[in-house]
């Protein structure tokens, strides 16, 4: 397991690009030093086994969030375990690939976004490492580290991938797609993108002090459009595959411009600093043991 503890004594501590691969992104073939091993997590079972690789030298791990063959609904995915096996991995820096509908007219099926809010309309998820015997509150004011947005955006323009610089992903439960007076609703509300799965994993993803960026990549126009199909599983599948390609393309990029030392983000870096409120004697020592890889800075 790297920790915390692997910083120099200067405090810099060595980037680990951490990649979770949506609908259509279950392997990222032909990197180097490659291998599959499984994370234990006392948070239970992650979605797979992690991809261990470098790209450039660059320590890579990658975890296709639905399984291998996707074999997890949204709301059968352990985000709990996906987050916590992936820092005990190593992963500093994480970023999220996924398939969404789009609410906009001026995001069409093919269109990447560089979220960076979310609205979290999910309901039956565990979605905190904490809770009863160790309290803690995190900010999600700025969810998504503005570091990794821009190295993403740099490995976009790179790749010739045009991509929006913000949006707000509504995140429902699923895994039946919106009904139309939900869809309208989300877009009164300003919403920019749906999906099913960037919550909890975003808040997750803060509370394991881990910079997380998400890039959407628009599908289907979900079922708001007056002269578009509603959104079904056979139109998804026919823009993701391009999609899919363009996101390897993207990622092989990214790792070979990443900084070799990672990058600060302060809203991730120091999310625990002033979250946790359980007074040191009051802790369950139980709950206390599950955080070690998460919050083990601050225990
Ligand atoms: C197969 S379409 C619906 C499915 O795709 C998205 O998953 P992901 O975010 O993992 O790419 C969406 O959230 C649904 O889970
Ligand atoms: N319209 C949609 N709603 C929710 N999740 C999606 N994933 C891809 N398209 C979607």
């Amino acid at each position: 397991m790297t920790t915390d503890r692997d910083e120099d004594a200067a405090g810099r501590k060595q980037a680990v690009l951490g990649i979770i691969g949506g609908s259509g992104l279950y392997d990222l073939p032909g990197l180097d030093n490659a291998r599959w091993e499984g994370v234990e997590s006392p948070w239970g079972e992650a979605s797979d086994e992690i991809l261990f690789a470098e790209i450039d030298g660059l320590p890579v791990r990658f975890l296709p969030r639905h399984g291998r063959g996707h074999r997890l609904a949204p709301g059968d995915i352990n985000y709990r375990a996906n987050i916590d096996a992936l820092k005990r991995a190593g992963v500093t820096d994480l970023v999220s690939f996924s398939a969404c509908g789009s609410l906009r007219e001026d995001y069409p099926p093919g269109q990447f976004v560089l979220v960076d809010q979310f609205i979290d309309q999910t309901r039956d998820r565990e979605r905190s490492f904490f809770g009863a015997g160790c309290v803690a509150h995190v900010s999600m004011a700025d969810p998504v580290s503005p570091t990794l947005v821009t190295l993403l955006r740099e490995a976009m323009a790179q790749e010739q991938v045009d991509a929006s610089e913000s949006g707000t992903y509504v995140v429902i439960d699923g895994p039946q797609f919106s009904s139309r007076a939900e869809s309208r609703l989300y877009r009164s509300w300003g919403c920019d993108v749906i999906g099913m799965t960037n919550m909890p994993e975003a808040k997750l993803a803060r509370e394991a002090e881990l910079a997380y960026a998400t890039v959407a990549m628009v599908t289907d126009y979900d079922c708001w459009h007056d002269t578009h199909d509603a959104v079904d599983v056979a139109g998804v599948l026919a823009v993701m595959k391009r999609n899919t390609e363009q996101a390897k393309r993207v990622i092989r990029r990214l790792g070979s411009t990443f900084p070799r030392e990672h990058p600060p983000c302060p809203e991730a870096d120091q999310a625990l600093d002033v979250a946790i409120v359980t007074a040191p004697e009051r802790r369950d020592p139980d709950i206390v043991r599950k955080l070690d890889a998460v919050a083990g800075r601050r225990l």
